[in-house]
C-alpha cells in the first residue's frame, strides 16, 4: 500500500479540521446516536460491577445471603457486555457505510477529474487515496472515534463515581490524572510527528517499488534485480527505523502512563486504608474505589490511543480532500447526434502552454482539415503535434485563438457530443487487460457483430483472430503484451472506428513496425480516410506519402503545408525528414 505524502506535509502534516470528519458522520447520525447509546448502556452496566461488589461484600460482613448478588453480578456482566458488543458492532457496520460513501465519492470524483489535474498527480499517489487513506479513515472511525465515545462515558462515569463513594480518594486520583494528562500532552506531538515519518517512509516504499514494477521488464533485461532490490530494501529499513521510533516514543508515554497508575494505585491503597483504619471509610468502599480506579485505567488508555489516531485520520482526510475539492469538467447538456458525416476542423492562430510556468508550446498555429480525407501532422520530436489532439479533444484549454469542429468553436460544443465525434488512438494504444473483444467494444458497448466483424476486416486483424486460440475471447493480458506492436495500434484503431467517429485522430507510435504491419497501417489509413476525415501525426512518412494534405509544424507554429511532392519541392525541414527517412528527396 503506498502511503506516499506530498512534500512538506511530515510535520506536524496538513490535516482537515475536525468539522471536515463530522460531516462524514452527519448522515448517518441516528445510527451513530442509537450505536453510542448501546455503548454508554454497556459502559453504564460495567460501571455497576464495583457499586454490586461493594454490597456483596458488605453482605459477607454481615452474613446475609450474597446468593442472588453473586448471580446478578454475573447477569450485569454478561447483559452489559452482550449491549456493548452489539453497540460496537453497529458503529462499526456505520463506519464501513461511512468508507464506501467516501470512496465511491472519491471514485465518483477521479473520473471526472480533467487530464490536466491528473497528469499533475501521480497514479500512485491517486492509488492511495482511494484505497490505503480510506482505509485509515475506517480505523480512526471505528477504533479512533466510535471506542472513543463509550470510553469517554465511561470515564465520566467512574469520576463521578469516585467522587461520590470518597472525596478524599477523588483528591489523590485526580491528581494522578494531572500528571498523566500533562505527560500525555507533551508527548503527543512527538509521537504524532514519528507517526506522520513513519507514514511516509512506508509511502516512500510503495513510491520506489512502484518505479521499480512499473519498469519490470526493463529491470530484469538490465540485470539490475540485486540493485532494485537494495534500494526498495533500503526503503523498507528506513521504514522500520521510523516505526521503531514510534514505539520508543509509544513506549515511553505507557510506561510513565503505568508508572502514574501504579502510583495511583498505591497512594490509593495507603490513604484508603488509614482511611478504613480511622474509620472514615468501610473495606467495601475501598475496594468498590479500586474497582473504579479500574475502570478509568482502561478508557484513558482508549482516549490516547484515539486521539493519535483521529490526528492521523484527519491527515487522510486532507488527503482525500484534495482530490474531491478538485474541480470536475464543465460536459454540458450533451444532445448526441446520429450524425456520422465527417467533419472538419480549423486551428486559427492558437497559443497554448502546459502551465503558467511552461514554456510556449503552441505559438499561434493555424491550419485548416476539411471533411473527409486524410491530413497528416509532421515535424520534429516536441513540435507540438501531440498537443493539436489534447486540445482537439479539450483535455487541455487553448489560451489564445480560436479551433473549431465542424465549423462550431469547440468552447461552444457540449463536452461529451464533441468527444463523441472524435475516434482517438493515444501514441501508445492501451490494450487493457480482458478479452480481445472486451478491449474492442470498449468505447462502443452496444456494437452489433455485423459492426464488429467488419471493423476487424477494415483493421486487417482477421489473420489474428483466427490464430488466437479462443479468438476474439481470448485474454490478451495486462497492457495487451500478448500481442505485437502492431497488432496492438490496429486494435486500437478498430476499437476507435467502432464508435463511427466523425474524425478520426491517429498519434501513430514512434516504435518501428515491420514492413509487413506498416504496409497494413497504410492500407487501413487510406480506407478509412475514404469515409471520414482522418488526421494522422505521422512519426514516420512513409506511411503518409500519400496523404491529401500534409501540415509541417516546427517550434510551435504551421511553417508549411501542401502534399508529399510539393513539400519535397518547397519545404527544407520536410526535404531533410525526407531525406534522413530514405525516400526519395
Ligand atoms: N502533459 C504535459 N504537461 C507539460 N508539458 C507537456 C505535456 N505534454 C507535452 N508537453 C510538452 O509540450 C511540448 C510539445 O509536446 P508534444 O507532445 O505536443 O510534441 P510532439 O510534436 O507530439 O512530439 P513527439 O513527436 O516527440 O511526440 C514538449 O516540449 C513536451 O515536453
Amino acid at each position: 500500500m503506498s502511503q506516499e505524502r506530498p512534500e512538506g506535509t511530515v510535520d506536524p502534516g496538513p490535516k482537515a479540521p475536525l468539522r471536515d470528519l463530522f460531516a462524514y458522520l452527519r448522515p448517518h447520525r441516528t445510527i451513530l446516536v442509537v450505536g453510542g447509546l448501546l455503548s454508554v448502556l454497556g459502559s453504564g452496566a460495567a460501571l455497576a460491577i464495583p457499586q454490586v461488589a461493594e454490597y456483596i461484600v458488605n453482605a459477607f460482613g454481615s452474613g446475609e445471603p450474597v446468593g442472588g448478588l453473586l448471580i446478578g453480578l454475573t447477569v450485569a456482566v454478561i447483559v452489559g457486555a452482550a449491549i456493548m458488543a452489539f453497540g460496537g458492532y453497529i458503529m462499526e457496520r456505520t463506519g464501513e457505510g461511512i468508507v464506501y460513501d467516501a470512496r465511491r465519492k472519491l471514485v465518483d470524483r477521479m473520473f471526472r477529474l480533467k487530464v490536466a489535474d491528473v497528469d499533475r498527480l501521480k497514479p500512485g499517489d491517486l492509488l492511495s487515496r482511494v484505497t490505503g487513506d480510506t482505509t485509515l479513515l475506517r480505523t480512526v472511525l471505528t477504533n479512533g472515534l466510535i471506542e472513543s465515545i463509550g470510553a469517554f462515558f465511561m470515564l465520566i462515569g467512574a469520576i463521578v463515581l469516585m467522587a461520590l463513594k470518597d472525596g478524599v480518594l477523588f483528591l489523590v486520583t485526580l491528581l494522578v490524572l494531572v500528571v498523566v494528562g500533562g505527560m500525555v500532552a507533551t508527548l503527543m506531538p512527538r509521537i504524532q510527528k514519528a507517526q506522520f515519518k513513519a507514514q511516509e517512509a512506508v509511502g516512500d516504499m510503495g513510491a520506489v517499488l512502484d518505479r521499480a514494477l512499473q519498469a519490470y521488464r526493463t529491470v530484469k533485461a538490465s540485470g539490475v534485480e540485486e540493485r532494485e532490490i537494495a534500494i526498495v530494501g533500503d526503503a523498507a529499513e528506513r521504514a522500520r527505523k521510523r516505526g521503531v521510533q514510534v514505539a520508543v516514543w509509544g513506549s515511553l508515554a505507557g510506561v510513565s502512563t503505568w508508572v502514574a497508575f501504579q502510583i495511583a494505585f498505591v497512594a490509593v491503597f495507603a490513604i484508603g486504608g488509614a482511611r478504613v483504619a480511622s474509620g472514615a471509610l468501610e473495606v467495601a468502599e475501598l475496594i468498590a474505589f479500586f474497582l473504579y480506579l479500574f475502570f478509568l485505567v482502561m478508557p484513558i488508555g482508549q482516549l490516547v490511543q484515539g486521539a493519535i489516531l483521529v490526528q492521523n485520520g484527519l491527515a487522510a482526510l486532507q488527503r482525500m480532500k484534495e482530490v474531491e475539492d478538485l474541480p470536475a469538467e464543465e460536459t454540458g447538456v450533451a444532445v448526441g447526434t446520429a450524425s456520422h458525416e465527417p467533419v472538419g476542423l480549423t486551428f486559427r492562430d492558437v497559443h497554448f502552454r502546459y502551465g503558467d510556468d511552461r514554456p510556449t508550446v503552441h505559438n499561434g498555429v493555424s491550419f485548416e482539415v476539411p471533411p473527409g480525407g486524410l491530413t497528416a501532422l509532421v515535424g520534429p520530436s516536441g513540435a507540438g503535434k501531440s498537443t493539436v489532439f489534447a486540445l482537439l479533444e479539450r483535455f487541455y484549454e487553448h489560451q489564445e485563438g480560436t479551433i473549431t469542429v465542424g465549423g462550431r468553436d469547440i468552447r461552444d460544443w457540449p463536452l461529451n457530443d464533441l468527444r463523441a465525434s472524435f475516434g482517438y488512438v493515444e501514441q501508445d494504444a492501451p490494450v487493457l487487460a480482458g478479452t480481445l473483444r472486451e478491449n474492442l467494444l470498449f468505447a462502443a458497448n452496444g456494437a452489433s457483430e455485423e459492426e464488429l466483424t467488419r471493423a476487424i476486416r477494415r483493421t486487417r486483424l482477421d489473420d489474428l483472430v483466427s490464430r488466437l486460440p479462443d479468438g476474439l475471447e481470448t485474454a490478451v493480458g495486462h497492457r495487451g503484451v500478448l500481442l505485437s506492436g502492431g497488432e496492438r495500434q490496429r486494435v486500437a484503431i478498430a476499437r476507435a472506428l467502432l464508435r463511427k467517429p466523425r474524425l478520426l485522430l491517429l498519434d501513430e507510435a514512434t516504435s518501428q513496425l515491420d514492413a509487413v504491419n506498416e504496409l497494413r497501417l497504410r492500407e487501413v489509413i487510406a480506407e478509412v480516410a475514404a469515409e471520414t476525415t482522418v488526421l494522422v501525426i505521422a512519426h514516420r512518412l512513409s506511411t503518409v506519402t500519400n496523404a491529401d494534405r500534409i501540415v509541417v509544424m516546427e517550434g510551435g507554429t504551421v511553417r508549411a503545408v501542401g502534399t508529399h511532392d510539393e513539400l519535397v519541392g518547397e519545404d527544407d525541414l520536410y526535404r531533410e525528414l525526407a531525406a534522413t527517412q530514405f525516400l526519395t528527396a
